[in-house]
């Protein structure tokens, strides 16, 4: 597919304040998501990242501004339109756990069985090539409470990916995970990409680590957004907030760099 696989131009989100006024969350921001490839969006907290998400899955609406996606202009879409946009995004949202009263195959499962007309057959070698991939099989019938948090996270995955998304929406992909743990997903994300080819966004605050997946970080702050292709870019910044946000993020070593020069 040619072009972005997402494009912000001029987004505007505002909320009104209690005392009167309004919260700038996103002041006219401008940004491309590059297909094929993963972007992390990073930035304290309640700087707009879960908003900018539900901007891209119009679970919110823009104020101002319009947002696209593979060149489709989804700033207002609705009904039918909004449905099948929908369906071309996979998401992994810490909010949406597995059911604890499925097993690891039928949370799997669960979108083939709810959204196409495959035979049990079909869905059960799909769901096997994906269990295989992400190293879990001989888990099938066991129920999430029986498993680690990576393997949760695995399981996540793997039913994110069933309907083939384009895009993969990934909130703090590492939460609660130990580091080997941590390497784990990011390693098995990356070769799903490869094989797979979707276009990801993956909101973390592991800065320094999980600049082995990205392709471009995007900070927000303040109602604004700086694009950055590489980590030695963050750490050479000038601006005062993106210093800070290196200093608590990134540590000493990224630090005394900045300083050096
Ligand atoms: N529905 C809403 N109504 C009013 N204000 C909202 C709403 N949703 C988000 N906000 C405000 O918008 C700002 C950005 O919220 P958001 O959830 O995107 O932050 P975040 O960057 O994801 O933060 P965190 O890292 O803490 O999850 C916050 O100040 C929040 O209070």
């Amino acid at each position: 597919m040619n072009g972005p696989a997402i494009e912000f131009r001029e987004v505007l989100k505002v909320f009104p304040k209690r005392s009167g006024g309004v919260q700038t969350v996103l002041d006219k921001v401008s940004f491309s998501i590059p297909t094929g490839k993963t972007t992390v969006i990073a930035g304290g907290s309640g700087q707009g990242k879960s908003v900018t998400l539900k901007l891209i899955l119009c679970l919110m609406r823009a104020d101002a501004g319009r947002i696209f996606v593979h060149g489709q202009d989804v700033t207002d879409i609705e009904g039918k339109a909004l449905e099948d946009l929908r369906t071309r995004f996979g998401v992994l949202f810490q909010g949406a756990a597995l059911f604890d009263s499925l097993t690891v195959y039928e949370n799997v499962s669960l979108p083939l069985r709810e959204r196409t007309k495959k035979t049990e057959k079909e869905i059960g070698d799909q769901v096997g090539v994906t269990l295989e991939r992400l190293g879990l099989t001989g888990h099938e019938g066991k129920y999430p409470a029986q498993l680690s948090g990576g393997m949760r996270k695995r399981v996540g995955l793997a039913r994110a990916l069933q309907l083939k998304p384009e895009i993969l929406l990934f909130d703090e992909p590492t939460t609660g995970l130990d580091p080997v743990m941590t390497q784990d997903i990011y390693r098995l994300f990356a070769e799903t990409q490869a094989q797979e080819g979707f276009s990801s966004i993956i909101v973390s605050h592991d800065i320094p680590k999980i600049f082995s997946l990205a392709d471009q970080v995007i900070i927000l702050n303040e109602g604004k957004m700086d694009v950055f292709t590489s980590p030695e870019e963050i750490q050479l910044s000038r601006q005062e907030h993106i210093r800070e946000f290196v200093r608590t993020t990134m540590g000493e070593i990224y630090q005394s760099h900045l300083v050096e020069r």
